[in-house]
């Protein structure tokens, strides 16, 4: 591959400051591969509410369009969080805009990080590797948000619908990733009270006719989230829709050690990926030099790998951040026995690694 244009959408908080070090890394990586990075920046979030006007500007998402992928950092902060026009609108509508229905979290437990994970060596046993499979684009988020008034009280609503055809391809897309696994797929769901669940629920059933090699179970959200951690080797691919994936994913990430170590990949119908950590702003320590750049450049080892196949390169990023752990910490996950390195520190380490990896 010669050449690859990069949409990036720094955003909000420590968006900024873990974009930059996601960046670093991947100008080694292509120096290394000899392949011509054109870098495009557009805005998302409170920063292009504060330029534009708006959360997502239409040139943002012709300049995503344009690109073979986009990073992105987060978005949002107390600051916009009034407005009717709040960042993370600006967010659910990127996603939707470039059709990106299926979000990929993986959470797993890097060696160096057991003991930086909550859940006691008997729980971990031989080690935790997840894959959250994430509806992107549907379910309550996508549904009427609004308030009426009954009786002179004030109720506030939010609609939550699934399709046949939103559930047949995430499923799939969760079938088509567990065969490249351990083949086993547990659909979370609340089918013991909610009708979009029951649906959710047959479709699955239904889907994975085609798919028989694959081991499927069902779970109840509620118990889905206990089980995560009392047993999380149970899992291999977790399917469920867009909310609870959003907070099973959050909970899956402690099991790592930290939030700020899960990566995603958000893909849909064409070529075009958007890739990001699952973490938020943090503004609680943005501008402090702190925040763990980690689960971003694993986002872009998730970009050269499912837009660009680049194989080689995407290891060279996941051996680079193992190495990391042994070397040096940010203060979320740190360690007695290793230094503690601020965000651009660990950016240069890291990039400094890929470099050496792909010489
Ligand atoms: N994808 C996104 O852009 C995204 C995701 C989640 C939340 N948000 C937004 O971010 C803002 C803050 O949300 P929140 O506080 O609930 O969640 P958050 O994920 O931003 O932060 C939760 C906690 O985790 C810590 N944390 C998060 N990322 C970290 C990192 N890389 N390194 C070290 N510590 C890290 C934070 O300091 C904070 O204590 C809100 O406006 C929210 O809507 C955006
Ligand atoms: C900020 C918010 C809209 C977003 C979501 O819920 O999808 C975030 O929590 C995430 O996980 O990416
Ligand atoms: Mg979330």
């Amino acid at each position: 591959m010669e050449r690859m244009k990069i949409c990036v959408l720094k955003g909000d908080g420590i968006g900024p400051e873990i974009v930059d070090q996601a960046l670093k890394v991947l100008k080694a990586v292509c120096d290394a591969s000899g392949i011509k990075l054109e870098l495009d920046f557009a805005l998302l979030g409170g920063i292009a509410i504060d330029q534009t006007g708006e959360p997502l500007p239409q040139q943002t998402i012709d300049k995503c369009k344009a690109s073979d992928a986009v990073l992105l950092g987060a978005v949002g902060g107390e600051k916009w969080d009034h407005l009717p026009a709040r960042p993370e609108k600006g967010l659910l509508g990127i996603r939707s805009a470039l059709g990106l229905y299926a979000n990929l979290r993986p959470a797993k437990i890097f060696p160096a990080l057991k003991t930086a994970s909550p859940l006691k060596d008997s729980v971990i046993g031989e080690g935790v590797d997840i894959l959250v499979v994430r509806e992107l684009t549907g379910g309550i988020y996508f549904g009427e948000h609004n308030r009426k008034t009954e009786n002179g009280m004030e109720i506030g609503y939010d609609v939550m619908q699934y399709s046949t055809a939103e559930v047949e391809r995430i499923a799939k897309t969760a079938f088509e990733l567990a065969r490249k696994r351990n083949h086993k797929v547990t659909s979370v769901d609340k089918a013991n009270v909610l009708e979009v669940s029951r649906l959710w629920r047959e479709t699955v059933i239904r889907v994975h006719e085609e798919y028989r090699d694959v081991e499927l179970n069902h779970m109840y959200v509620d118990n889905a989230s206990m089980q995560l951690v009392r047993n999380p080797a149970q899992f291999d691919v977790i399917v469920t829709g867009n909310m609870f994936g959003d907070i099973l994913s959050d909970e899956a990430s402690m099991i790592s050690g930290s939030i700020g170590m899960l990566a995603s990949a958000s893909l849909g119908v064409g070529s075009l990926g958007l890739y990001e950590p699952i973490h938020g702003s943090a503004p609680d320590i943005a501008g402090k030099g702190i925040a763990n750049p980690l689960a971003t450049v694993l986002s872009v080892a998730m970009m050269l790998r499912y837009t660009f196949s680049l194989e080689k390169e995407a290891d060279a990023i996941e051996k680079a951040v193992e190495l990391s752990l042994n070397h040096a910490r940010t203060p979320d996950i740190k360690s007695e026995d290793l230094p503690v390195y601020c965000t651009e520190q660990m950016g240069d380490f890291l990039a400094k690694t890929v470099r050496e990896l792909l010489a």
